[in-house]
């Protein structure tokens, strides 16, 4: 392993009034560090301190570094400053795989899964490229793997392709990985963002068993309220800084995590919702595979339809089969009374259905491609005149924007790996209203990493697109988003959906209909 010190000094922490618990406890430190990309200061000066069997919360607005401070804790990428202590000792570790081989396993937002592989191949994929694909487990090690999953409540055929499996499902699949391991410190990026209240409630109860066993768990979410059930400490960052350091979660407010994250104290309306129109979409007898229930449903313009269910229950895959983004087995998918073709996703943006997918990495964003690159990308032709591309028409229609849903930094021609998670959903949301004659916006996870001062300013720009007659299809695993946004609810189980619930009815109540309805 490699050792470097950066900082000999690096910051007295010993006076912060919430550290009063000894050095020896610390089984990962950061102190004082910088990132620095050219001119842009990805973190300026952050503290952290993780302690064995807690589980420290780290919270900040896009771009705030929480990313960037990560990966600096896991080797991914080098400190610009600061030190870096394992177990009370300056420690660096020269990459990913050497922090994983130490106990420190980081499970990214951004999955890391092998998609051609099966779940068992996933579950082992250190052990297999550690010695050859030749190598068979040993029953052992398969048993281990088969109870990472049933701990996890992932009720997936081992042998299946990671392929097969929905973005939930997957994200699952990946904790499960890291289960498999000997975890000392398990980093967890918005372990529930595509999970819904069941599912998210025995993640969280997972995570609170590892953290009894001894896990040092640094969990990164901007829900306030899971952070208030779950973490032990809580660490802020504010632009690189780190405002709040390891304050234990006992004696902190939702507002004092806001106001540290956003400078003030934020609060959030109820949306009104606007009157709905004729019948926009109408979807009779789907069955996106041959053993999906099938599903019958319609959306007016103006309304917004919100979808749901538990991991594997469906949801996911009818959205995506709204919106051409996939084949389906039968059924009718009739926009204004034209077919919609199946797995056509360019020919279903020509007709005015944008689409927002679920894992932004695998099938949205074209990496290498600026901000604007990426946001213009289904409007291309719309934007063409004789073959070629209108730049000023481009830039004034993604401006205005990017303006509303202020991209941080603004500026679309960076690249779009150089944006936060949370700013590359933007992009994102961008690409799908920014689409000339939108008819159906298929929305999947729209706030999915984004915080929480951005998920109000999606929120509103959803329910402009619906109050200037969009037909919208929300599909989210936040219940307080959905039932907060849609005039109706669909619940689904069996890959179709199996009932309706109407708006406004509270999270528990859906939660409660999604489990009666897998039962
Ligand atoms: N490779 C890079 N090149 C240039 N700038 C970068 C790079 N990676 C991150 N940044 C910038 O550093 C800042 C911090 O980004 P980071 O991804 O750490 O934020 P974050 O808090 O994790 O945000 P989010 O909640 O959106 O995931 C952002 O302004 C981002 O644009």
């Amino acid at each position: 392993m490699t050792v470097t010190h950066l900082s000999a000094a690096g910051p007295d922490l010993s006076g912060a009034a919430s550290m009063h618990v000894p050095a020896s406890t610390f089984v990962l430190e950061g102190r004082a560090l910088a990132k620095h990309y050219g001119s842009t200061t990805a973190l300026e000066r952050a503290n952290i301190r993780i302690e064995r069997g807690k589980i420290h919360a780290l919270m900040g607005e896009n771009g705030a570094g929480k990313s960037t401070l990560v990966k600096l804790l896991v080797g991914a990428t080098t400190p610009s400053a600061g030190t870096i202590l394992l177990n009370g000792e300056p420690h660096l570790f020269g990459d990913v795989a050497e922090a994983i081989a130490a106990g420190v396993v980081p499970v990214y937002q951004h999955l890391t899964l092998f998609p051609n592989l099966s779940v068992l191949e996933n579950l082992l994929c250190f052990e297999i490229s550690a010695r050859g694909t030749f190598w068979n487990p040993s029953p052992a090690l398969i048993a281990k793997a088969r109870s990472a999953l049933e701990r996890i409540g992932l009720h997936v055929d081992p042998a299946a392709s990671v392929s097969s499996l929905g973005l939930a499902e997957r994200q699952l699949l990946e904790i499960a990985r890291a289960l498999c391991r000997d975890c000392r410190v398990l980093v967890l990026d918005e372990p529930t963002a595509a999970l819904n209240g069941p599912d998210a409630e025995r993640l969280e109860q997972v995570v609170k068993g590892l953290a009894r066993s001894g896990v040092a768990v640094i969990y990164i979410s901007h829900k306030t309220e899971e952070i208030r059930r779950i973490a032990d400490h809580v660490t802020v960052l504010r632009d690189g800084v780190s405002v709040i350091e390891g304050q234990p979660l006992a004696e902190t407010s939702v507002d004092e995590m806001v106001d540290a994250m956003v400078g003030h104290v934020f609060s959030v309306a109820e949306k009104e919702l606007p009157k709905t129109r004729d019948i926009r979409l109408e979807v009779s007898g789907l069955k996106p595979e041959a053993r999906s229930a099938a599903s019958s449903f319609s959306i007016r313009a103006g309304e917004i339809v919100g979808l749901t269910g538990l991991v594997g229950a469906g949801a996911e895959n009818i959205s995506a089969a709204v919106a051409g983004a996939r084949d389906i087995h039968a059924g009718d998918i009739l926009l204004e009374g034209r077919a919609v073709k199946a797995g056509d996703r360019v020919a279903a943006a020509q007709s005015g259905i944008g689409y927002v997918p679920p894992d932004r990495h695998a099938e949205g964003l074209f990496p290498g491609s600026s901000a604007l690159g990426n946001a213009s990308a289904s409007v291309l032709r719309s934007l063409s005149r004789f073959g070629f591309l209108d730049a000023r028409s481009e830039r004034s229609r993604f401006d205005i924007l990017f303006e509303a849903l202020r991209l941080k930094p603004h500026a679309p021609d960076l690249p779009i790996e150089s944006f936060s998670g949370g700013n590359q959903q933007k992009v994102l949301l961008a690409r799908s209203l920014g689409l000339p004659d939108l008819r159906l916006l298929v929305l999947n996870e729209p706030t999915r990493g984004v915080d929480v001062g951005a998920r109000d300013l999606i929120h509103d720009a959803i329910v402009e697109a619906a109050g200037s007659g969009k037909a919208i299809l929300l599909m989210t695993a936040d219940l307080e988003e959905l039932t907060s946004l849609s005039h109706r609810i669909l619940v689904c189980r069996s890959g179709g959906v199996q009932a309706e619930l109407p708006g406004r009815s509270s999270p528990e109540t859906v939660a409660r209909a999604m489990v009666e309805a897998s039962r």
